[in-house]
């Protein structure tokens, strides 16, 4: 089976339209236009074509959450956001912290998944308990790394014998940093000048950063490479610069959502500005972009995190912490970002496939001959509104709703079959 893919800009070679030949599920020719015959022909004119993007932090919630998302409309939204590989975090229920409830769910993720699925496994059983998980046994029944994710490992011994098991493994460890300790009063937002005049409890940045801190120096103990989920502090980027500059092997993430938005947007007690860790000031706001710029935070992931109508109507009180990512993630940083003349679309283009595939070492990523031929493609020109009904996802709470964009996705192909295409 012979794509071919016509016109396209790409990243390297803005000023001429170019064409890409995909054979099976291979990336086979790219050059000016390629006299070659295909049974199907995709018309790329005007649009960027792109490797198709990574998504390091995405909850597909099955199995036990379904009513909020499951692996097929999780990985359609993928799709639809441009998306060709997504990691899939544990907490689901049960958690697959044991062999037989990993291939349960590689078996579930080969059954529906729409785009390429890593699963991680739990560092600790049941995701909040001191007793580690087998991570060789996990490894070889299919598991990409270890993370507790939605909540922190909350003991250092606990860390620290994690760490020194998948250092020995040869596996990366992904942290939400969260000490519950400094939680004083539970806490549903930024702790900070909004959540007072909202009256709502507040979560201090200590939280991340301290735990941070602790972590950056059990890494450089014991040698594992630590990844760190969804900075939103500037005293954390601080600290990771720092932990960089000491050669201590870490690297981090950051989310569209904390790049684009502070404490300042949210303007009522709403629960979809809801999400852990909180929307912070506007100084974090603009250390975590030049934590990007420098460095020190190495790509963008989108925390997709879907929760029902239901569960998110009305106040923060009482509502999950998340908001969905995976479709408005491009659009958004491309249109507030790119556009703004902030950072170069060669820049968020890296931050959205290269820098991820390096770090986790996953051959995917590039646009080459050769290269598994999983790609998207992105309309720059046409604006377009963020709305409920745009969305493929199963829930639709994200803030984003009525944000004006650029870049909504055009096609998506993994492996060389067209995953997702606008409809005209
Ligand atoms: N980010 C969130 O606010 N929520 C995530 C958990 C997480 O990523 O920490 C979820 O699972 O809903
Ligand atoms: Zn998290």
């Amino acid at each position: 089976m012979k794509l071919l893919i016509k016109n396209a800009r790409i990243i390297g070679n803005h000023d001429f339209p170019t064409d890409i030949l995909i054979e099976d599920s291979t990336i086979k020719k790219i050059g000016m236009d390629l006299k070659v015959s295909a049974e199907k022909i995709l018309n790329a004119k005007g649009k960027l074509v792109t490797p198709g993007l990574i998504d390091v932090h995405v909850h597909l919630r099955e199995p036990g959450f379904e009513y909020k998302e499951t692996i097929a409309t999780g990985t359609a939204a993928a799709a639809r956001g441009g998306f060709t590989t997504i990691c899939a975090m544990p907490n689901v229920n049960p958690a697959p912290d044991s062999v037989k409830k990993m291939q349960n769910i590689q078996r579930l993720i080969s059954k529906s998944a729409k785009v390429k699925v890593k699963q991680y496994a739990p560092i600790t059983e049941q995701l909040t308990s001191d007793r580690l998980t087998d991570q060789r046994a996990l490894v070889n029944a299919g598991a990409f790394a270890f993370t507790n994710d939605g909540v922190g490992v909350q003991t250092a011994a606990t860390m620290y014998l994690a760490m020194k098991e998948a250092a020995k493994n040869k596996v990366s460890i992904i942290a939400h940093t969260e000490d519950d300790s400094l939680l004083f009063d539970g806490g549903v937002m930024h702790e900070g000048k909004r959540n007072k005049e909202l009256n709502l409890s507040g979560m201090s940045q200590l939280t991340e950063s301290t735990q941070i801190a602790r972590d950056v120096l059990l890494a450089e103990a014991t040698g594992v490479h630590y990844h760190i989920c969804h900075v939103s502090a500037k005293e954390s980027v601080r600290v990771i610069r720092d932990a960089k500059k000491a050669g201590i092997n870490v690297t981090a993430e950051v989310t569209p959502h904390h790049l684009l938005m502070s404490e300042e947007d949210i303007l009522s007690d709403n629960s979809l500005f809801k999400m852990n860790p909180p929307l912070r000031s506007k100084a974090d706001q603009e250390a975590l972009l030049e934590g990007l710029l420098d460095g020190t935070i190495d790509m963008i992931a989108t925390d997709h995190a879907p929760h029902s109508d239901e569960e998110k109507q009305g106040s923060m009180i009482g509502s999950p912490f998340g908001i969905i990512g995976s479709e408005t993630a491009f659009p958004l940083l491309y249109t507030n970002l790119v556009k703004t003349r902030r950072v170069t679309l060669d820049q968020l283009v890296e931050w959205l496939t290269s820098k991820p595939a390096e770090i986790f070492n996953m051959d995917i990523g590039r646009l080459e001959v050769g290269a598994p031929a999983d790609l998207a493609c992105f309309d720059l020109q046409n604006e377009k509104v963020i709305s409920k009904e745009m969305l493929h996802s199963k829930s639709s709470n994200t803030p984003f709703i009525g944000w004006k964009i650029y870049g909504d996705t055009y096609f998506t192909i993994v492996d060389g079959q067209v995953v997702y295409q606008e409809e005209n």
